[in-house]
């Protein structure tokens, strides 16, 4: 009877937030948290859905509950203590809550998130969409930490977006559409420019054998900024949301397929590279650094990751792309850890 809570699950700012900060333009689409909220409302897996934000949950909240799905909606906000309300017997939590390319701001959020989690929900299974991802899963995991209630199996930093895009991105090149949510590409490394690193040589649809290096920089590059794509043509008003929200609610999936024993789900998903001992050491050796996170396909069972998987065989282009990660990488978890270890500093 899982229940799946989003925190940051509003999305549309009033113009009144501006001078808050929240968002400099209220006529943005409305950001990941309302319609990842719609897809897990329509996903039967759920039972119970909460929601919680500092602002319109409770028109959220009763829109999806007219909806003739299973999952009993609610609606927090921050009065009256509606973030322990929110989170009280989550099985599942997901985080949006943030503002788009702030990461300074991002991180206090973050924190004071996870704290709410440390207390209230401490064996949930948690999954940062907020950026910058490559830190704020550090962050999350030193807050759980101070707490002692950190379990590395049950962290995730979500880093379906690359996924999903680069298997769009290769069907595209295959001329095929439709070809797009059957193929696999796994994506590596972490969740930011030069750290997202596609291995296209393992695509389960190989490139076409014309496929030219200067096609293939291309479409690395095209995967690893597809950020900047979505944030250009929006101009100015935002990042990726739906794409994201699709994203977000795939991962979410997984993780409640594999909370109701269902078996063989692997995805790629940026952990603790302690989360399963003898997979993540093999794994440092094989990016050549003692990473305390890292992005690579993990199998997920009923109580979290289950199995790392190695990056296996990969080519002298994806070891270029995967030396260049390693040292941006190290920088963005040292980054987050001393947010919250040594905040001053
Ligand atoms: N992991 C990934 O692949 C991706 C991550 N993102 C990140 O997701 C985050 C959210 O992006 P958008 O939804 O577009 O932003 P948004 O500004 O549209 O929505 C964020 C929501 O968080 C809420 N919020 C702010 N402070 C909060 C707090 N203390 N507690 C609860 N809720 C709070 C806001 O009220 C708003 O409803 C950003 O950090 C963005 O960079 C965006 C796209 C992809
Ligand atoms: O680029 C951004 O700011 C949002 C993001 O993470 C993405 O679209 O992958």
């Amino acid at each position: 009877m899982p229940k799946a809570v989003v925190l940051g699950a509003a999305g549309r700012v009033q113009p009144r937030d501006r001078d808050r900060g929240f968002a400099t333009d209220s006529t943005r689409l409305g950001g990941i948290g309302q319609p990842l909220a719609l897809l897990l409302k329509a996903n039967p897996l759920v039972t119970e859905l909460g929601l919680f934000d500092i602002v319109n949950t409770p028109g959220v909240a009763a829109d999806l509950s007219h909806i003739s799905t299973p999952a009993k909606v609610e609606g927090y906000l921050p009065p009256d203590d509606g973030l322990k309300k929110a989170l009280t017997g989550a099985d599942l939590v997901v985080i949006p809550a943030g503002v788009p390319r702030k990461p300074g701001i991002n991180a206090g959020i973050v924190r004071d998130l996870a704290t709410g989690i440390a207390t209230t929900a401490p064996k949930a299974f948690i999954l940062v969409i907020s950026n910058p991802v490559n830190s704020t899963v550090p962050i999350v995991a030193e807050v759980l930490k101070k707490h002692s209630v950190f379990d590395p199996k049950k962290l995730f930093g979500v880093t379906t977006l690359d996924v999903v895009r680069a298997s769009t991105f290769v069907a595209e090149i295959l001329g095929d559409l439709s070809k797009a949510p059957s193929v696999v590409v796994p994506v590596v490394g972490g969740h930011s420019g030069v750290t997202i690193v596609p291995l296209l040589s393992q695509s389960s649809s190989p490139l076409p054998a014309s496929f030219a290096s200067a096609d293939l920089d291309k479409l690395t590059n095209r995967i690893q900024f597809g950020g900047d794509e979505v944030v250009q043509a929006k101009a100015g008003t935002g990042s990726a949301t739906l794409s994201m929200a699709y994203a977000g609610a795939e991962f979410a999936t997984k993780i409640l397929k594999a909370i109701a024993g269902e078996k063989g789900i692997v995805a790629p998903s940026y952990v603790h590279l302690s989360a399963d001992a003898a997979g993540g050491e093999a794994l440092k050796k094989e990016i050549g650094q003692d990473l305390e996170f890292f992005s690579s396909n993990v199998e997920i069972g009923p109580e979290g990751v289950a199995k790392i998987h190695p990056l296996g065989k990969i080519t002298e282009y994806e070891q270029k792309l995967v030396k260049a990660a390693v040292p941006e990488l190290a920088g963005n978890i040292e980054k987050g850890v001393n947010f919250i270890k040594a905040p001053k500093l």
